[in-house]
């Protein structure tokens, strides 16, 4: 496996700061350049600019996001607006080439895994269509237990290859406060799916140091292609 999906239960789940995290310990420990970013669709600006800012990508703009509207809306509603439409054919051939080229390609979803990409499929549907190992990023808050419940359900009805959940720290929030509003063995055994570690809030979200402490809390494990680390 050299592909891992961040998906997410809604727009704003912390996807980026999961992919960014992800990314930046895979290019601290293992060899700079392997790594490929992608936002296969992208609405109003950010992930791709946040990307090139942090990372020294060996990709074009177009290899990141091959389909960026300007909106910040769901991509069919976005492309609509510019008179354009969402030609997904576009993207299987930049994601195949950017997986031949690198060790890791790290793609980031679109808003949750039920969002539109096109007018007829969503992110489930490319994440299964693709073939895609995929993470879901529950944000802790009020309401992630049933956020959880229904994204995994969606996945399963949709056949996304999940490897797991990431729970996300959105807010500054206690060890007790996460706790209660995530309880693992819960969500676990209603979603029948494994928490793979907890992204703690964090004081800056683009600041590299933070993202790769951020990341040794995961299951890197599960997450990243077995290659050897180079950097100790
Ligand atoms: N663990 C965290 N610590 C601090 N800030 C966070 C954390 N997670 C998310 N945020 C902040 O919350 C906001 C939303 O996060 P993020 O951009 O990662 O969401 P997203 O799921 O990628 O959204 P989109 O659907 O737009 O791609 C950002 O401002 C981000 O910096
Ligand atoms: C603008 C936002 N940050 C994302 N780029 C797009 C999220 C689309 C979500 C659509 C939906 O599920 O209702
Ligand atoms: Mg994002």
């Amino acid at each position: 496996m050299n592909t891992l999906l961040i998906a997410g239960t809604d727009t704003d789940a912390g996807k980026t700061v999961v992919t960014t995290a992800i990314a930046a310990y895979w290019q601290r420990y293992y060899a700079q350049g392997s790594l490929a970013l992608m936002k296969p669709l992208q609405s109003g600006t950010g992930d791709r600019e946040l990307y090139q800012r942090l990372f020294e990508l060996k990709q074009s703009p177009e290899e990141i996001t091959p389909l960026y509207f300007e909106a910040p809306l769901a991509p069919p509603v976005a492309a609509e607006r510019e008179g354009r439409s969402v030609d997904l054919k576009e993207l299987w051939p930049v994601f195949t080439q950017l997986q031949a080229r690198f060790s890791f390609v790290l793609v980031e979803g679109v808003g949750g895994l039920g969002s539109p990409i096109s007018w007829e499929l969503t992110v489930a549907d490319l994440a299964h269509d693709w073939r895609i190992p995929t993470v879901l990023v529950v944000p802790v808050r009020l309401g992630a237990i049933a956020a959880a419940v229904a994204n995994v359900a969606l996945a399963r009805q949709t056949g996304v290859p999940l490897l797991g959940i990431i729970l996300n720290c959105v807010q500054p929030r206690s060890e007790a406060e996460i706790a209660d509003l995530t309880p693992i063995d819960l969500i676990e055994s209603f979603t029948q799916t494994r928490v793979l570690g907890t992204i703690p809030c964090l004081e800056d979200a683009h600041n590299l140091d933070q993202l790769i402490h951020s990341a040794s809390n995961l299951d890197l494990e599960v997450l990243l292609p077995r290659l050897p680390i180079l950097n100790h």
